[in-house]
């Protein structure tokens, strides 16, 4: 193995310890940082998610609240909750678990969370501040994927060559905005790209963000690329994997992050640091 770890459990210990020390300076005010964590029927691998996110929230000092509800709940019922938290000065940040029964219309439920507590970063006001760089929540995955770049000396990505695998609302394009951001060159791939080689093997920095095995092979990398993988798969041994061939591909990179303990962890703090900073904003 050539490629160096970026060891997302570790970046979390430390960024996790800074948002109880936030927690803990709200609290001499008397405030106690809530998050309300909506589920909606029973999907095991969203139940074992929520639990990891109500956990965290333990750990650091902050108040969760996690409201479990039957798949047969209405949409008017899910929004009349998420009504009832928006007004609820206890409650900082809201998060619905996605996916969503078939019935229920996942743009209508995050549309209705005020922005304000929008701490996933999904509604369309906080995907437009983060286009327009204005101030506003960041959606956590992607955010994520920026503190780990950060943690390796990557913060200011000018004359680097970023490329994005996947175009999702929740990862893809959030994720390019934020690179360009960081001024990065920025190419998105996808689906309808034509040769995805012909881009991974320019970039500097590669994210894969499709949901599918082995969309990235040493073959496609860089010598020296930054591997950053956002996949959350399971193989044929029912064993977590990303996107990215981790045996081969770490032979190859500069720097990789595993699947389990890499992008996941992080995403859960940046949670954490968005429900932070919404009750610090009052
Ligand atoms: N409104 C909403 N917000 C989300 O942020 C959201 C969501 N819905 N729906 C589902 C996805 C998935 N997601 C994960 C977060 C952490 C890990 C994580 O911590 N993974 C561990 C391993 C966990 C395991 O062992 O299964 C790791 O990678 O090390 C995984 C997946 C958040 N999501």
């Amino acid at each position: 193995m050539s490629a160096q770890l970026i060891d997302g459990n570790a970046l979390s210990r430390q960024l996790r310890a800074d948002v109880a020390q936030r927690a803990a300076a709200l609290g001499v005010r008397g405030i106690t940082p809530g998050l309300a964590v909506i589920l909606v029927g029973d999907n095991p691998a969203s139940a074992v998610y929520v639990r990891n996110k109500v956990k965290a929230c333990a750990e650091s000092g902050l108040h969760s609240v996690l409201e479990r509800h039957e798949a047969s709940m209405t949409q008017a019922e899910l929004l009349a909750r998420i009504d009832a938290l928006n007004k609820d000065p206890s409650i900082h940040g809201i998060l619905v678990q996605l996916p969503l029964p078939g019935h229920i219309d996942d743009h209508a439920v995050i549309e209705a969370i005020a922005p304000d507590k929008d701490v996933d970063g999904f509604h369309v006001a906080s995907a437009g501040a983060l286009m327009v760089g204005e101030q506003g929540f960041k959606a956590c995955t992607p955010y994520g994927c920026m503190k780990m770049l950060e943690s390796i000396g990557r913060k200011d990505l000018r004359g680097q060559h970023a490329v994005v695998i996947g175009r999702s609302n929740i990862v893809g394009k959030p994720m390019a905005m934020m690179l360009l951001a960081a001024n990065a060159t920025v190419t998105v791939c996808h689906s309808g790209t034509a040769d995805l080689a012909h881009h991974t093997r320019e970039a500097d920095i590669v994210v894969a963000a499709v949901g599918k095995r082995n969309v990235l092979t040493a073959d496609m990398v860089k010598p020296g690329a930054v591997v950053i993988d956002v996949g959350m798969n399971r193989n044929d041994e029912g064993k977590l994997c990303g996107d990215v061939d981790f045996e081969a591909v770490k032979h190859i990179a500069g720097w990789i992050t595993p699947v389990p303990g890499g992008v996941g962890p992080m995403t859960i703090t940046m949670l954490l640091v968005n429900t932070i900073e919404a009750a610090e904003r009052g």
